[in-house]
Order: structure tokens, then C-alpha cells, then sequence
């Protein structure tokens, strides 16, 4: 089939290259010309695993193509996806400008029988809503409209499109329902196709998103009582999630959910709820705990850590895998550290790039060894891989103090406290020897047993 793929942001590339993968021709579409001219010369603006590679081959295939002109993209297309963004408002609710605008562009281009396809996640309704735009940028021709909301999350995005846990179509007419069953047919073996309306497919996006936000944000409570009561929430998270009602996904402790869309969504789907008198009070507490997590771990440091300290963050991106800092909480701590007057260094393996644009008060490193250099403390603020691999003998000899708050709960352990760090985990007593940092820091006994993560 042909498809045109309007937003060629983390999703429309992503979904892009693994559906020109099955053997449709796809043009990815951005309205961001530098963006376009980068892909066109093979430079791929996100970090995404395998992406670069995928694009490659289909490309050379001669499958995958990347263009600024939606009019010329969607004269031929069997489907017509928005992959736009779609960013909150002040009050939460979800601004559709880039929705509505991407529609103006398209509609009047679309061939009578194309399927326009929402990618995006909307709130419920605004099917309903393109398809009246559509129909009234096509001087009233009729135009058939699907949801089809996307699942897949940053850093495992290509394994999750070719295998996910199930695939939503929302469709409202049977054209829109059998196009979007033959494009999704290769992975008919591999996963659970859901058909329905419109509105329940992007009510169920939304609920997904609460649902795995909630577990993530109940846990984050758990931890705090784990560290007030002397328990271990690594053995909690195991203990409840054995029990396949609950489930072990979305159950790590950490410094607060963040990303581009778990914040924005769970504060869509209160703004929805207040919209039409049906509150979610859950949700609304969930959004307000998440983000006064973020701040108070900050603090929490801060207040172990003492006036004037150096402290290492590891990790910007708002979880491993990906460059996005999308409402990381990484940099919500390094902002609080900031406005508390440390110094701060900061080391991510893929977003510094981005980072150094963003983050100003902050010095960025390229290692994690030459970020620690004079440091009273690291700040293991995000799960890649190589922090899970420290060597503690070689921060020890770099560092000035011995404090490592591991936000994530990936470091060697045994092998921090054999070297004399002090551990902090989430959802933990700190552990180890407590040292007072060599500079700047006035930690003592009392001030770790009464301020854990
Ligand atoms: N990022 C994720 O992991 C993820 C996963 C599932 C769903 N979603 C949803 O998918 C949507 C897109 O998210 P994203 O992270 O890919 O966003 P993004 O910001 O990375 O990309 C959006 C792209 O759309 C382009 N754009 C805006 N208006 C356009 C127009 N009229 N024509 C052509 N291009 C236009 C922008 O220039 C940008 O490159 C959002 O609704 C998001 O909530 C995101
Ligand atoms: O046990 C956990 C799991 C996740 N997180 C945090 O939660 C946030 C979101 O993580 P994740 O869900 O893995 O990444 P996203 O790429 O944001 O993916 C989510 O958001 C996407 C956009 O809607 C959806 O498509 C995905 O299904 C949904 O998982 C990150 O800050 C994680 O660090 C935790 O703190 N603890």
C-alpha cells in the first residue's frame, strides 16, 4: 500500500520505517524543512536502537522516502497518517493545533477513497472533529476517518511495533476497518488486533497511559515507606507482582515518571474528565505526586549532600535508550540541585547534544569517569546500561567524596560499598559507610537516617 506518514517526530519515523519494513511505500512527511533535508541526507535527528539502520535499508530499498510537501506525499496514498505532536495547554487539555493544521494540508490532496489515520494521541472526540475539518477542507466531500493509537515507548520503539501486545484500530466505517486490518496483517500472528469505534480506541490510549503512570506513581509511594520502615522495595515490587492480577511491569521505583508522554497524558485525561463532569480524582492526585516527587528527591539530596557540593548526575535522558529530555526528571533534579548551589556535572551517552542546549548552569562531560572527576557525590539518575557497570575503584580514586544516590536502582552494590561509597537507593535505607564528603558536604549519621531517597 502507499502511505503518507505526516511528522516525522519519534513516532511517525518510527512507525514509517517498519511499515515501509513490510513492503509499503511510505513518505515521511515533516513540515520542519531542516528536518526533512537531514533525513534526505541520512542523518537521523533522534537516537532511537536500530532506527538509523532500518531507515537505511528501506531507503536503499527504495520504500522509504522523506518530503516536506504533504500535497505532493498524499496524492497517491492509500492511508494518510497524523503523527504530529500533540502538546498540552496551560490547563492541561491537549492542543489539536498541529492535528488541525497537518488536516488543512492534506485533505484537500487526499484521493476519494484514502483513509485518513490519527497516530496521534488525542483525546476522545477528536476523530469526530478531523474528520468535520477534513470534510470542510474538501468542500464537503465525504472523507473516511480511523484511530489508531500508537503503543510503542522510546528506546525498545522497533521491537514494540513488530511485536506488540496488541494492535487498536478504531473505525467507524467498514473502509477504514479493512485498510487498516491488510496493513497490520503481517503481525496478525504475533499479537491481539482490537477493532472498535473511534472514541473508545483513543479513550483506551489515554487509559493505558494512566494505568501504567498509576503503578508507577503507587510504587513511588510504596518506596518512600520501604525507606521510612526499614523495608526493601525491591522485594516489595517482586512480592506483589508474582501475582498475576498485579503483574512485575511498571512496578521500578525511581525519581518520578517523566517523558513525553505519560506526563502530558495523564494530564489530558484529567483535563477530559473535568471537561465533561466525569473527575478522575486518581489521575489528578497521580500528576500532582509525580511532579512533587521530582522536586522533593532533589531536596532530598540537597539536604544529605550540604551547602556547596559537587555532585555527578549520570544520565539526562528521561529513561535509557533514547536522546529525548522531554519532561525528564533527571533535569528536574539537576534544576533543583542548581537553585540549591551545587555545581553540577552532567553525563549521558546520547543526549548531550540536546542537553547542552537546554541545560545551562551545568557542565557536561563526555564519560561518566571524567564527569565524577572532584566529585562529593554521583546522582545515577537514568538506566543505561553503563551505569549499571561502574567501576567503583576508579570513582573512588577520581572522587572527592563517597556518596552514590542510585535514583534507579542499578548499581553494583556490593562493589560501590566495598570501595567505602555510601549507597542510596530508592525504596532503601542508605548503606555502607557514611563518610562526609571531602568538600562542601556536612552529611552525617543522623541527617542519612533521616533523609533517605
Ligand atoms: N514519543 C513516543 O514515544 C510516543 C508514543 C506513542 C504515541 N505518541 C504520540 O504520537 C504523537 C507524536 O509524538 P512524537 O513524540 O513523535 O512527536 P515529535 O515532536 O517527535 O514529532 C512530531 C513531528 O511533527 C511535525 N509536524 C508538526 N506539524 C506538522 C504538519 N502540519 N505537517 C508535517 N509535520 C508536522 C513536527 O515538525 C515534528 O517533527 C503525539 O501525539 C504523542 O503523544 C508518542
Ligand atoms: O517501572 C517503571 C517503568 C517506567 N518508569 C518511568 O516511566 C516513564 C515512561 O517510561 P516508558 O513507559 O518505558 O517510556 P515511554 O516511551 O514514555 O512509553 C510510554 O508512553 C508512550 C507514549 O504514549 C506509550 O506508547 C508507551 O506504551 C508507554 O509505555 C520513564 O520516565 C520511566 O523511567 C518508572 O519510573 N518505573
Amino acid at each position: 500500500m502507499k502511505i503518507a506518514m505526516i511528522g516525522a517526530g519519534y513516532v511517525g519515523l518510527t512507525t514509517g520505517a517498519c511499515l515501509s519494513r513490510f513492503g509499503n511505500s511510505v513518505c515521511c512527511v515533516d513540515i520542519n524543512q531542516a528536518r526533512v533535508d537531514s533525513l534526505r541526507a541520512g542523518n537521523i535527528p533522534i537516537y532511537e536502537p536500530g532506527l538509523s539502520d532500518l531507515i537505511k535499508a528501506n531507503v536503499d530499498a527504495g520504500r522509504l522516502t522523506f518530503s516536506s510537501s504533504a500535497e505532493t506525499a498524499v496524492a497517491d496514498a492509500d492511508l494518510v497518517f497524523l503523527a504530529v505532536g500533540t502538546p498540552p495547554l496551560p490547563d492541561g487539555d491537549t492542543d489539536l493545533q498541529f492535528i488541525l493544521g497537518a488536516v488543512d494540508a492534506v485533505a484537500p490532496h487526499m484521493r476519494s477513497d484514502a483513509v485518513l489515520v490519527v497516530k496521534s494521541t488525542v483525546p476522545t472526540g477528536a476523530a469526530q472533529l478531523v474528520r468535520k475539518r477534513a470534510v470542510a477542507a474538501r468542500g464537503g466531500r465525504a472523507v473516511s476517518v480511523a484511530s489508531n493509537p500508537e503503543f510503542l515507548r522510546e528506546g525498545s520503539a522497533l521491537e514494540d511495533f513488530m511485536a506488540p501486545d496488541r494492535v487498536v484500530i478504531g473505525a467507524d466505517d467498514g473502509v477504514a476497518e479493512d485498510r487498516l486490518r491488510r496493513l497490520y496483517a503481517p503481525l496478525a500472528d504475533l499479537t491481539t488486533l482490537l477493532v472498535t469505534s473511534t472514541a473508545n480506541a483513543e479513550l483506551i490510549k489515554y487509559a493505558a497511559n494512566a494505568f501504567l503512570a498509576l503503578k508507577i506513581g503507587f510504587i513511588n509511594d510504596i518506596a518512600d515507606l520501604c525507606e521510612a520502615t526499614g523495608g526493601d522495595c525491591a522485594a516489595v515490587s517482586k512480592g506483589i507482582g508474582l501475582d498475576s492480577r498485579i503483574g512485575e511491569a511498571f512496578l521500578r521505583p525511581g525519581p518520578g515518571f517523566g517523558g513525553s508522554c505519560f506526563p502530558k497524558d495523564t494530564r489530558s485525561l484529567a483535563a477530559t474528565g473535568r471537561r465533561y463532569g466525569a473527575p478522575q480524582p486518581l489521575v489528578e492526585a497521580l500528576v500532582e505526586r509525580n511532579l512533587e516527587r521530582q522536586v522533593a528527591i532533589g531536596r532530598r539530596l540537597s539536604a544529605v549532600l550540604g551547602a556547596g557540593s559537587r555532585v555527578t548526575v549520570l544520565g539526562a535522558a528521561f529513561k535509557a535508550g533514547t536522546d529525548d529530555l522531554r519532561e525528564s526528571p533527571a533535569l528536574a533534579i539537576v534544576d533543583a540541585l542548581l537553585e540549591d548551589g551545587h555545581t553540577v556535572h552532567i553525563h549521558d551517552p546520547k543526549a548531550r547534544e540536546v542537553g547542552e542546549r537546554l541545560v545551562t548552569g551545568a557542565k557536561w562531560s563526555s564519560s561518566p569517569y571524567e564527569a565524577a572527576a572532584g566529585a562529593d557525590a554521583v546522582v545515577v539518575a537514568t538506566e543505561w546500561p553503563e551505569f549499571a557497570a561502574l567501576d567503583f575503584e576508579r570513582l573512588a580514586r577520581m572522587m572527592s567524596g563517597r556518596l552514590i544516590f542510585d535514583l534507579r536502582n542499578i548499581v553494583d552494590r556490593n562493589a560501590a560499598l566495598a570501595e567505602g561509597f555510601t549507597l542510596h537507593s530508592v525504596g532503601q535505607r542508605p548503606q555502607g559507610p557514611v563518610r562526609r564528603p571531602r568538600s562542601g558536604g556536612r552529611a552525617a549519621m543522623a541527617d542519612l537516617a533521616a533523609s533517605p531517597l
